[in-house]
């Protein structure tokens, strides 16, 4: 990681998959350690946004910058981005999963292990090191794979939908938790998701999208007063006339 973080800008972002136009005209900015949720309906063209900024591929037209780095290989290098299933290798030891991340990256195994064994406790897995996944509940899965997201290291965090496969209950406990570790060490980070409540609990700002061909129809400021906890602030009024505008412009498709 950069000492001051790196920031991550998009412009005049567009791009077609053969007939089918999914990206038009996108622009915003990620300023560092700040983070920034991307709300659109399903099929908009999200995922392959994130894709973009990570350095997996390039748009068909306009610009996208992670810190000062615009090719490619230099966002790749920049971003860590953590996809919409956990993708948690079976034939690995929970821990050897979140060490993999570190083990890409040269660290030899034993190493990687000793770096991730102490986190195991902070991501609430403690005890839990040298189970398989498939011994693992939903929720534990995912904070593995966070895990192995958070040690790589990266200034950017790109993540898909982390929580979309997991029950409300669950869902709720994860929001919370990356809450505090976003808190804790703050970390760029762009989020996709369908869910209004966790882009305002998670995110500085928020950008809607249009169906697709995408574009940015709101950035909104999540500018709320700081609650303790998670039922104060969803209860909160200005949390509640936030939540309300997005849900309109969702359906409206304009702001
Ligand atoms: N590699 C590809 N080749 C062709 N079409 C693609 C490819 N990747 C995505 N698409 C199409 O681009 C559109 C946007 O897909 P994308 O997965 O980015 O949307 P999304 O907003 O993330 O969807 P969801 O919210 O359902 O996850 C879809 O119509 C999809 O079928």
């Amino acid at each position: 990681m950069t000492p001051d973080g790196a920031g991550v800008g998009l412009d005049g972002v567009a791009h077609r998959f053969g007939d089918v136009d999914v990206l038009r005209d996108i622009a915003f900015t990620v300023e560092p350690r700040r983070s920034l949720g991307v709300i659109g309906p399903s099929g908009c063209g999200k995922s392959t946004l994130l894709t973009f900024i990570a350095g997996l591929a390039e748009p068909g037209g306009g610009s996208v910058r992670v810190g000062a780095e615009t090719a490619p290989a230099g966002r790749l290098a920049a971003c860590a981005l953590m996809p919409q299933k956990d993708l948690l290798l079976p034939w690995r030891r929970a821990i050897d999963n979140a060490a993999l991340a570190l083990e890409n990256r040269g660290v030899p195994r034993k190493q990687a292990r000793a770096r991730v064994a102490p986190l195991f406790e902070r991501f609430n897995l403690g005890g839990f090191e040298q189970h398989w996944p498939h011994e693992l509940s939903g929720g534990m899965r995912q904070r593995v794979a966070f895990l192995r997201t958070l040690v790589a290291d990266k200034d950017v965090l790109l993540l898909d939908e982390p929580f979309g496969g997991l029950d409300a209950i669950t869902r709720a406990d994860m929001q919370d938790w990356l809450r505090g570790v976003l808190t804790v060490e703050p970390r760029t980070a762009v989020l996709v998701t369908h869910d209004v409540e966790e882009a305002l609990l998670l995110c500085h700002e928020v950008v809607v999208l249009t169906p697709r061909p995408a574009t940015v129809v709101a950035r909104i400021e999540v500018d709320l007063p700081v609650r303790v906890s998670r039922a104060e602030t969803i209860a909160d009024p200005a949390f509640t006339a936030l939540r309300a505008r997005i849900l309109s412009i969702l359906a409206q498709g304009s702001a």
